[in-house]
Order: C-alpha cells, then structure tokens, then sequence
C-alpha cells in the first residue's frame, strides 16, 4: 500500500528574474537530485469506533532534519492542525497535504468519496528525503578533513542530516534557514509529496519512469493535475507567486519556461479568507493556466557541472525585491537592460537548438568537434577546421559562449544597480577562469545567482579538469548531473534501494 514518488530538482540556466514577467522565457534543466515522498497509512485497518471521528491523522517525518509532526485532518473541513510543537512546522507540505485532499474530494463522485473516507481513516504517515545534492555538506567535509572535491562528497551516506545556517549568519535575513546549493529543495519537496499523495489517494495514475513514453503520454493530464496542485500549494506556503519554473520543472523535467499570470492563484489567494478548500480547488483546476512549455535538454556530449562556492547561499526573496525596487525607481535603464538580456537569453537558446539540431543531422561531423574541441582551450577550436559542417558546429559554440558572456555581462550591471551580488565578483572571477579552460563552453551564476551556487557546460570528457580547478580555488564540485526527467513514481523507499545497492557493491568488491 506505500507509494513512493519523486521528483527532480532544477538548474535556471537562463532567465533569471526576466522569467517573472510573461513572455520573457527561462530555460530550466531539471536534475538527477531528486526529491522523494514516502506515503503508507498509519493503521493497517479502520476501527469500527473511528467513523464517528471528525479528525483524520497525519503523520509527518523529515529524517534529514531529525523532525517528526503530528497533524490532524478535519474530515468536514479538510484542514490540517499541527499537534506537535510548532517548531516543527513544514508548510509546503502541508498545504501540498490539504490541497491533494480536496482534490480527491472536489474530483471524486459518491462512490469514490466513501472510499476516500476509509482510506483516510487509516491516518497519512508521510516521509520525506532529499537527496545530499540539495544541501551543502561542506562543513561536515572539512570537518573530516576531506578534500573539496566530488570523490569527497560521494562517501557521504545517502539523505545525510542537514546543516543549518547559523543564527548570526542569517541575522541580515540574506541567508536561508538551511545551508542549500540552490537546486530549489522546496519545489521538488511539495512536487514529490502532491505526486505521491494524489497517486495515493486515485485522484492520479502515475507512471514509473521505465514505462513506454506512449503510457507517458497518456499520463500528461494526470501531470497537468500534480501541477496545478503542486505549483498553488508552493506559491501559498511560499506566500509569495514566484514564476513558478521551479515546479514546473519538477513535474515535467528539463524545458523552456514561459510563467503563468499570476491570476490563475487568485482563487488560492482567496482561500486564506475563508472560501472552502474544495471550492478553491474547482477553481484552481479550472483556471486559465497559461504557461508554455517547450522540450529542451542540452545537446548531446554535454555535461552540467556545478559547484558550490560555500557561503551558504543568498535568499531569492530579497534579491528579488532589491531587483523590482530598481525596476521601479529607474523604468528607463532598466528596460534596456532587461531588454539587451532577453536578447542574449534568447540567442543562446537558439544556439543550443542548433547544435541539437546538428548532433542529429551529422552526427560524425559533430561528435568529431565535440572530442576536439574537449581538449582545447576555446580560441583554439577553430584552429585547422576547413570542413563546411564542423566549422558551422564550431561557430554556433562560439556564439553559444558570446551568448552566455553577454548574459553575464548584462547581469553584473542589473546587480550593480540594483544594488545586489547576482554574479560577486569572487564568482566573476571564477567563471571567468573556468570559461577559459580546455572544453568549457560556459559558466555563469544560475536562477538569481549570488552564492548559491555556479554552474558549467563541459564538452566531451573534460569535466574532470573542472572539477579540479574548482577544488583548487575552494569550490566544492558537486555530484549532480542534468536528467530530463520530470516526476515519477518509484518502486520503492529509496532508502532501502540505496542500502540494497550499496550492499551488492560491497559484495562484487
Ligand atoms: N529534507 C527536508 N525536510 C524537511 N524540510 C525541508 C527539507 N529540505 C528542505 N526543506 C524545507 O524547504 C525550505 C527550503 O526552501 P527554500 O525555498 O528556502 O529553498 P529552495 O527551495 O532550495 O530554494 P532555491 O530555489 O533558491 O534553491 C527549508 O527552509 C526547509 O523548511
Ligand atoms: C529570480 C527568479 O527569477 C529565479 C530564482 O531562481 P533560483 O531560485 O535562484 O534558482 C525568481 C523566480 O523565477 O521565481
């Protein structure tokens, strides 16, 4: 009876802040860091006596945070009380658990309903694991007095506690309650728990990841629901409407990203004066959502490195705020630079389809200047090309880079003005150095950049002298790796399938 579902966490490669604003587009690769929900019942049976309760009960554990919640359920209200102390409070999930349950309940005929009931009376015993690529683990690294590097982090045991950021480190409020690397732990967190939950509940019928894409596709109405439930359960406990390609990506992986008006929310908006939960729902599953998705991932025999500098990372919020304060006091300049990003957002966009497109129409040609061009630093790579094809492949590399330098560019001066370190100059410093190195094609600051974390497209196999520069210049590389993949269900506790695997590699040593 346990469902265990996922989903990935995201890198905004492009799009950073302009994706607020329709129809400025971003473009997000979702992660093999994925975000699971555990969810079983509590009882294994209904007690007779337990039909005349107005509660339901909910268990929450979060192992990684040692907290476990308990919460009651209005059967009639389909609200939750948190029982437990209110320290341990975790609103994604659970706005993400009210809301999966008035959907049940707004979808559901009568039949359906009393089976729900039953089900419910059984209690909700949910937990939840992200994996260590969410947070950062640097302290806990150097306290082992282990090298900075990925070989480091991999001994780690899978979903290790996490780190707080201390009190006085987040007194200016620029930090975040959790030392994290920026992967958006809360997006995959309430997608994860959304998924699980409307699979658990009938209201979805997901698929594993293994399945035929035809059963995928037959599944995008049941991933259009995980969405809309998902995405307004995160902008409410959020308390703010963020552009939302955080959820999205957890839902349907790697993608362009065009927002959603912001309106679509107001029915959930409203739901916080007092309209019914159930009514609320009706609305959110009938609103006009209008965001786009188109299909992207990075061209073949490209790798995504990212590495975290180790400051603990920058709060979204107030540099968001700091941003629209600009917006604001100086409309004129900020068009114009808003406008000169888009334009190199869009370019590099149109670069990586290009070279999508040749890696499928010549794939010779193409895997041939990838491998060169791996070794080499990039004011060599079109040294000795005379072949037509490989010098198209070579350009739209080059213009890939000049791309990304002009976004670059364009985002130091929307920090500087606005006052903020979207790419600090620590961090110019090393992108620069790394978009110098042999097979980089690019490097810069993802999402709303600051210190989270930096990121890098590597060609072929040259990651590795990456990962090594990194650790030399204090930068921690992390494990995680660019996968398409959106949210799946999964055939088991992940805990146990990684004692399983690690027992079995073990056993082959
Ligand atoms: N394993 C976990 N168990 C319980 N709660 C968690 C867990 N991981 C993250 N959270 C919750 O999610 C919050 C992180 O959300 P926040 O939006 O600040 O970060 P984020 O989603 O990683 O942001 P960003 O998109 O900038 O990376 C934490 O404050 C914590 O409450
Ligand atoms: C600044 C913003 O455009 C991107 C934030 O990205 P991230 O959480 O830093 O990955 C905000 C948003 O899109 O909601």
């Amino acid at each position: 009876m346990e469902v265990v579902a996922s989903a990935p966490g995201k890198v905004l490669m492009t799009g950073g802040y302009l994706i607020l604003e329709r129809p400025n587009a971003g473009i997000v690769l979702s992660t093999n860091a994925r975000f699971y929900a555990v969810v079983k019942p509590i009882y294994e049976d209904v007690k007779p006596e337990s039909w005349a309760w107005s509660w339901i009960d909910v268990k929450l554990t979060s192992p990684q945070l040692s907290r476990e919640s308990m919460y009651k359920l209005s059967r009639k209200h389909l609200t939750l009380q948190c029982v437990s102390s209110s320290e341990s409070r975790n609103p994604f999930v659970e706005n993400a658990i009210q809301y999966t349950v008035a959907a049940a309940h707004a979808t559901f005929d009568k039949n359906k309903k009393d089976a729900l009931d039953k089900l419910l009376l059984q209690g909700l015993d949910i937990t939840i694991l992200g994996c260590n690529d969410f947070y950062s683990y640097r302290n806990q690294i150097e306290a082992l007095g282990l090298p900075l590097t990925p070989e480091a982090l991999a001994t780690l045991l899978p979903f290790t506690s996490i780190t707080f950021n201390s009190e006085e480190s987040n007194g200016g409020n620029c930090k975040p309650e959790v030392a994290k690397t920026g992967l958006g732990s809360s997006a995959a967190m309430t997608t994860a728990v959304v998924a699980a939950l409307l699979h658990y509940l009938g209201v979805v019928n997901l698929s594993t990841s293994s399945e035929d894409p035809h059963q995928q596709n037959k599944n995008s109405m049941d991933l259009d629901i995980v969405h809309m439930i998902a995405q307004s359960a995160h902008c409410i406990a959020q308390g703010k409407v963020g552009s939302g390609f955080d959820v999205s990506s957890g839902v349907y992986g790697s993608q362009r990203y065009v927002r959603f008006s912001p309106e679509v929310l107001s029915a959930a908006q409203a739901a916080v004066e007092g309209i019914p939960l159930e009514e609320v729902i009706q609305n959110i599953l009938n609103g006009k959502w209008d965001h786009e998705r188109t299909e992207f991932s990075l061209p073949p025999l490209m790798t995504l490195l990212l590495g975290e500098p180790g400051t603990g990372g920058s709060s979204t919020p107030s540099m968001v705020g700091a941003v629209k304060k600009w917006q604001k006091a100086d409309p004129e300049k900020s068009q114009e630079t808003w406008r000169k990003l888009a334009e190199a957002n869009s370019e590099l966009e149109t670069q990586l389809n290009m070279l999508r497109k040749l890696a499928k129409e010549h794939w010779d040609a193409y895997k041939c200047v990838i491998d060169s061009c791996s070794r080499l630093k990039p004011a060599k790579w079109m040294e000795g090309v005379i072949e037509p094809i490989k010098e198209t492949v070579v350009k739209a590399l080059l213009n890939a880079r000049n791309a990304m330098l002009e976004i670059r560019n364009q985002m130091r001066t929307m920090g500087e003005a606005a006052g903020i370190p979207i790419e600090p100059e620590s961090q110019t410093q090393l992108l620069d150095a790394t978009m110098d190195m042999e097979g980089v094609l690019l490097a810069g600051v993802p999402g709303a950049g600051g210190f989270d974390a930096v990121f890098a497209v590597t060609l072929g196999d040259s990651s590795g002298n990456v990962t090594n520069a990194w650790s030399s210049h204090n930068v921690l590389a992390l494990l995680v790796r660019e996968d398409p993949q959106g949210v799946c269900l999964e055939s088991g506790d992940p805990r146990c399938r990684e004692i399983t695997s690690a027992v079995s590699s073990v056993n082959i040593k």
